[in-house]
């Protein structure tokens, strides 16, 4: 079964303002909601793709029985441990240009915590684990590591999407992929990253590093892959920007369910690129129908 970690849920208020004034009343245009955080958005899209998982993290309040019930009626099973306060909501304002406000999220307590660990520690050899999103300021800033830890002593492949400093800590643990983008691969190394040959160069050294996949994405400029056999280099399709909220998670998505059902690599990166593009085209997640439409146009090239 994949397991799904979301450490920090949210509510996704999407709002659509023409022009934004700030210190003045302003007023949508549209506006939308979601159950968010990546680790959820990740479950949304693989049930989309007919693949089951189970979303587990910490949900609280009003805000996390709304995020518990949309997954539920999508039939996302859900394991959630509950805690006292209101699960946060992300404020995404799309103007001229995109604009995001995250909450900090609500308190967890230590037996929260300890109910995390068990959950974690009950995880097999057939199982994998999608640790993504950043650590609310509550917790341990060690917590992923200490995670994937257990995941490495009960032999439960894992993937991690969160920022470089968090990767640092885990990669030597060998995670089954890693999708950074091109800032928090930047990040990671102290260097600007700004074209596909200079995320592949760092992407390479992710996987001497211990990364077992490693997907880099740099949203309309492309995308790469590289693992110990191939390194490639991805077009990315072009279209109308939405909201690019959950592209990067939707990759993730793509790929897991990819390489699960066929185990061909190369294929699982492409259908990853398009199911990235068709989120960032779309308010929401973007939908298996649109990804087919997509696929066209993302073409590979091998790297030498
Ligand atoms: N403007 C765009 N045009 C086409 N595709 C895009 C665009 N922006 C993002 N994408 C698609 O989404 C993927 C992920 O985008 P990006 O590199 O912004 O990742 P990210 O920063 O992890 O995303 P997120 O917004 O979820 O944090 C890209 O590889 C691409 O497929
Ligand atoms: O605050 P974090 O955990 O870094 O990111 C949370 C978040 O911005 O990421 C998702 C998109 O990737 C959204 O659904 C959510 O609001």
């Amino acid at each position: 079964m994949i397991y799904t970690l979301t450490l920090n849920p949210s509510v996704d208020y999407i709002v659509n303002v023409e022009d934004v004034i700030l210190g003045k009343l302003n007023r949508t245009k549209s506006e939308a909601k979601f159950p968010g955080g990546k680790g959820i958005n990740v479950s949304r899209l693989l049930s989309s793709m007919g693949v089951n998982s189970i979303a587990t993290g910490f949900l609280g309040g009003f805000t996390g029985t709304y995020v518990k019930d949309y997954l539920n009626k999508e039939g996302i099973e859900t394991a959630f441990v509950e805690v006292e306060e209101d699960t946060r909501i992300n404020i995404k304002l799309k103007s001229t240009d995109e604009t995001e406000i995250n909450g900090q999220g609500p308190t967890i307590t230590e037996e929260n915590l300890n109910r995390l660990k068990h959950q974690i520690r009950q995880l097999t050899s057939e199982d994998v684990l999608v640790l993504a999103g950043s650590i609310p300021s509550k917790l341990p800033g060690t917590i992923y590591e200490e995670l994937v830890q257990v995941c490495h002593e009960t032999g439960t492949a894992f993937v991690v999407d969160a920022e470089g400093s968090i990767l640092k800590r885990v990669l030597h643990f060998r995670p089954f992929l890693i999708k950074p983008n091109h800032h928090e691969l930047g990040q990671f190394f102290g260097k600007e990253i700004a074209s596909c040959e200079e995320a592949l160069h760092y992407g390479k050294k992710l996987v001497e590093l211990g990364a077992k996949n490693v997907i880099v994405s740099l949203a309309d400029k492309g995308a790469v892959f590289v693992n110990e056999k191939v390194a490639l280099t991805a077009t990315v399709p072009k279209g109308e920007l939405k909201s690019s909220v959950g592209a990067g998670d939707s990759m993730v998505a793509a790929f897991l369910a990819k390489s699960i059902n066929s185990g061909d690599l190369k294929e699982a990166f492409r259908y990853s690129v398009a199911s990235g593009s068709a989120t960032a085209f779309s308010i929401g997640l973007g939908t298996p129908e649109k990804i087919d439409e997509l696929l066209p146009q993302v073409q590979l090239t091998e790297a030498l």
